[in-house]
């Protein structure tokens, strides 16, 4: 499906019917405190919507229909082929309103209408796909425990469970997680960033529509601290997996330690480097990579490459290049399907952003930054001890610090507390390797940029990541507990055997 034009995107916009309510049980409802909160596309600063501003309340009776969904197994004991089908309708559901999800995507979060049509809602689709094409494929195992025994590991899903999500990638976070909780047969309790709640409430209206039992799917919109943390505070909600800041992240740690030490899986933030050698062949491909890690989604994102760390020798070749291939990035009106960069998700974001770049000293390429949207930039830091090589930046800002040697290189890619993504940029094999291996991160790439695929595990070491992993079919073990059963083969006569 080819890109609209401008004038195509506003006319759907302007015709899009936005949800506004809680889904509990399977229908919007209000908060039952009748709060409600506005939701603004970032660009323009209009509102788009008043939505249920939810509390407590709403999260007890969330988690009190998932609960009943769980217990009594309209979806939990479904065959897994038949979850299947439902989740692979969701998908299709999803792709037949593809472009007003897009456009929605669009204007609550700023993101452009380019990336939500070729990247978010194509990921979002095949990942919903690809978690219910696996669900009737995995088996569970026997143990060569004992002759008089049979010894089955069970793999169950682990019963209700809470998503609280990020507002970078609204739609793709949403899949990345009740893809494989569902598919799983949990129940779900989502809680969307209060900045881009729209298009998971649109989400949960087609799942009840693609078969998706009530009480299966509850979306619960509202801040962290009245729907976050009773999510994580929850005694009947046995598990949470987080997307967000580290600061936030620790706190379901706490959540969970003080209430009913559920299991908690955290994804968070990211300082990522990527080292330039001074022998990384192609320079000019070099920088499109490094360009498009550290700008693409505004550099809104945990695992952009928001660190350059670059021989000397190489250092004003690829910058020349680099800038060069900047040129590209033109910031403006998200809705336009020619702009690479769009808003910034709100403006309390656009400040943090612009306060890192009123922070530096030397700006080398753009640092314009106004009314919500800030211009691909680069910045010279003098070492990795500055500001703005350590802090998680969360904008369009790329900081370069010059190296002289790898064993300087890879010491300066481990500086940090984060540990998401490192990519590596060079053309002798054994150094790319040896720095792969010495890099700590959960996804190390070589002569490239990325996160992966959805068959890939994604997840961080240190303060980027903790108890498991998104993607691949090991994101069905955060959503799954292993139970061991033991059935006696002993004949009767047999001794029994403790
Ligand atoms: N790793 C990632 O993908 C993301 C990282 N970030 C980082 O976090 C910074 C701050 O952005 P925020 O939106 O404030 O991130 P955040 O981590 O606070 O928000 C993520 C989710 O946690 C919820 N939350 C917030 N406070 C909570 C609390 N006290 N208890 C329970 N839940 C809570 C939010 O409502 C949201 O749903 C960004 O500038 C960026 O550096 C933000 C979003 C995504
Ligand atoms: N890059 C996908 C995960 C995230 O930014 O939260």
């Amino acid at each position: 499906m080819g890109l609209l034009t401008r004038d195509e995107y506003g006319a759907i916009a302007a015709n899009l019917n936005f949800p506004t309510g809680a889904f509990i049980d399977g229908s919007f409802r209000p908060a039952q405190s009748g709060a409600v909160f506005e939701t603004v596309n970032p660009a323009t600063g209009d509102k788009l919507a008043e939505v249920a501003a939810c509390g407590a309340q709403d999260v007890d009776f969330a988690t009190e229909k998932a609960r009943d969904a769980f217990e009594d197994g309209r979806w939990s004991r479904l065959h897994p082929s038949e979850r299947k089908e439902v989740l692979i309708r969701l998908a299709k559901l999803i792709a037949r309103n593809a472009r007003e999800l897009a456009v929605m995507e669009s204007l609550d979060s700023g993101k452009t209408i380019f990336d939500c049509e070729t990247v978010d809602l194509p990921e979002t689709i095949h990942c919903l796909k690809w978690h219910a094409e696996a669900i009737d494929k995995i088996y569970d195992q026997v143990s060569p425990a004992s002759d008089d025994h049979i010894a089955m590991i069970l793999r169950e899903p682990i019963g209700v469970v809470g998503l609280v999500l990020p507002w970078n990638f609204p739609l793709l976070m949403l899949a990345w997680k009740i893809g494989p909780a569902l598919a799983a047969g949990c129940s779900v309790v989502v809680k969307p960033a209060e900045e881009t709640s729209l298009t998971a409430l649109r989400v949960a209206e087609l799942a009840m529509e693609a078969g998706v039992p009530r009480g299966v799917l509850n979306v619960v919109p509202g801040s962290g601290p009245e729907v976050g943390e009773p999510i994580g505070r929850h005694m009947d909600i046995d598990m949470v997996s987080f997307t967000g800041s580290t600061e936030t992240g620790k706190r379901f740690l706490s959540y969970a330690a003080e209430s009913n030490a559920k299991e908690v899986v955290l994804e968070m933030g990211g300082k990522n480097p990527a080292v330039v050698l001074e022998d990384a062949e192609n320079l000019d491909r070099v920088a499109q990579h490094v360009v498009n890690g550290a700008f693409w989604n505004m550099g809104e994102n945990c695992s952009a490459s928001s660190r350059l760390i670059v021989h000397r020798d190489a250092k004003s070749e690829l910058l020349a290049r680099i800038e060069s291939h900047m040129r590209h990035w033109n910031v403006g009106d998200p809705l336009d399907p020619e702009t690479r960069v769009g808003a910034l998700v709100s403006r309390a974001h656009f400040d943090k952003v612009s306060g890192y770049l009123a922070d530096a000293k030397n700006i080398l390429i753009g640092g314009k930054a106004e009314n919500g949207f800030v211009e691909a930039t680069v910045v010279e830091v003098p070492d990795n001890a500055a500001r703005l090589a350590r802090e998680e930046i969360f904008g369009p800002v790329l900081s370069v610090i010059e190296v002289s040697g790898f064993d300087e290189a890879i010491a300066m890619a481990n500086d940090t507390e984060y540990g998401l993504c490192a990519s590596i940029f060079t053309a002798n094999v054994k150094r790319a390797i040896r720095g792969a291996r010495a890099l700590r991160a959960g996804t190390v790439t070589v002569n490239s940029f990325g996160e992966g695929d959805i068959s890939t595990p994604f997840g961080g070491f240190g303060q980027s990541g903790f108890g498991g992993r998104d993607n691949g079919l090991h994101a069905h073990d955060q959503y799954t507990r292993l139970k061991t059963l033991w059935i006696d083969l002993a004949d009767d006569e047999d001794e029994a055997v403790s």
